[in-house]
């Protein structure tokens, strides 16, 4: 998959040279409705004997227009992770722009003539309500009016889960709600994170529970505080696991907010490990336990609880 990197106005010798379809969005999460632009893409693509391009953007394109909070500039798929997910749905060609004021502000005409054309679309392919700019007529329904008969321009309607249109800010809010479940079926996948394993208080293993401490980007939007059954991946295998998300309560006032995995069935150091975390369901929510005991009894429950799991769902270890 090559990956073009493109500031606008585009250099003169940008482009590319083979007939394209273009599948346009942000696609955070790559979620089912985005899976359905991508594949109705893929499908015209190879009808064409075109290439498959992605037109996407490097940062939330809403940094553009209005001062976002941390917790707003997260993202359900990192970069990285979206270009690899990309990639592995067989992606030709990724047209990853950085969105900046300048794109955001051109007209529907020099889209078409300035930017689109430099890639050859044979067509162009996106969500019902996509919009690449700040203009009022900058939307798919507009759009025809510009390309004339150049290419094509084809609108896939809203996919929907429960009547309710499948989005990346309803997959946020189920995140926030701590309903893993809902968010894997929107994903069509287990939400998946990545981080390193880092030093804590070194006082899971006094407890019989040894934590891995993961520590995210802090542009990755996690799973709410709660306990989850996880898998997490490395060098390549993977292992059960239950997460806690939280801060620590039972032992501090006020601590962190930290990411921490006991691995059933596992004992070694991994420390500096780098691991993908793939969330599966919620157990409970944070508890502030009076004593230590406590705590480890229920870690016992969460453990027999998270081995049931698998012994349902063998094809997690997969
Ligand atoms: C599955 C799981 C569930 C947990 N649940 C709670 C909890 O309900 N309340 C709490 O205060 N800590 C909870 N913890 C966090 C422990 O307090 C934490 O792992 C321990 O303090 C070790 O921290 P350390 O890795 O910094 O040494 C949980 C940890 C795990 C792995
Ligand atoms: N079953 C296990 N699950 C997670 N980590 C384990 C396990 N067994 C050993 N470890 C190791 O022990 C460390 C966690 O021990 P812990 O006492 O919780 O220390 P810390 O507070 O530094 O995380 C992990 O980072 C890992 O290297």
């Amino acid at each position: 998959m090559k990956i073009l990197r493109l500031h606008y106005p585009l250099a003169a010798d940008t482009g590319y040279p083979e007939k394209t379809v273009i599948a346009m969005g942000f696609f955070d999460g790559f979620h089912k409705g985005h899976q359905a632009v991508l594949q109705r893409a893929k499908d015209e693509a190879a009808q064409r004997g075109a290439k498959l391009a992605v037109l996407t953007y490097d940062h939330h394109p809403a940094l553009v227009y209005k001062k976002m909070t941390s917790h707003e500039k997260r993202y359900l798929t990192l970069l990285d992770y979206k270009l690899a997910l990309f990639k592995k749905f067989g992606v030709d060609v990724v047209l990853l722009v950085n969105y900046s004021y300048l794109f955001q502000s051109q007209t529907p005409s020099d889209f078409v003539k300035k930017f689109l054309s430099r890639f050859n679309p044979v067509a162009v392919v996106a969500g019902f309500d996509h919009t690449y700019g700040g203009a009022s007529d900058d939307n798919m329904a507009n759009l025809p009016k510009y390309v004339g008969d150049t290419f094509d321009v084809i609108t896939v309607p809203a996919q929907k889960s429960n009547d309710q249109k499948i989005s990346s800010t309803k997959i946020r809010q189920e995140l926030d709600n701590g309903n893993i479940e809902t968010v894997n079926k929107l994903l069509g996948r287990p939400f998946q994170t990545k981080g390193v394993i880092v030093h804590g208080e070194e006082r899971g293993r006094l407890l019989g529970y040894p934590t891995a401490n993961v520590e995210h980007s802090e542009y990755q939007w996690l799973p709410t505080i709660g306990v989850y059954v996880v898998t997490v991946a490395f060098g390549g295998k993977k292992y059960l696991g239950m997460a806690s998300i939280g801060k620590n309560v039972t032992f501090s006032e006020d601590g962190p907010m930290t990411v921490e995995i006991n691995l059933i069935d596992f004992k070694q150091n991994i420390y500096g490990e780098v691991v993908r975390v793939n969330w599966l369901a919620h157990v409970r929510g944070e508890i502030k336990f009076q004593t230590a005991d406590e705590l480890i009894e229920q870690l016992d429950r969460d453990e027999q609880l998270t081995r049931n799991y698998l012994s349902v769902h063998p094809d997690i270890l997969d």
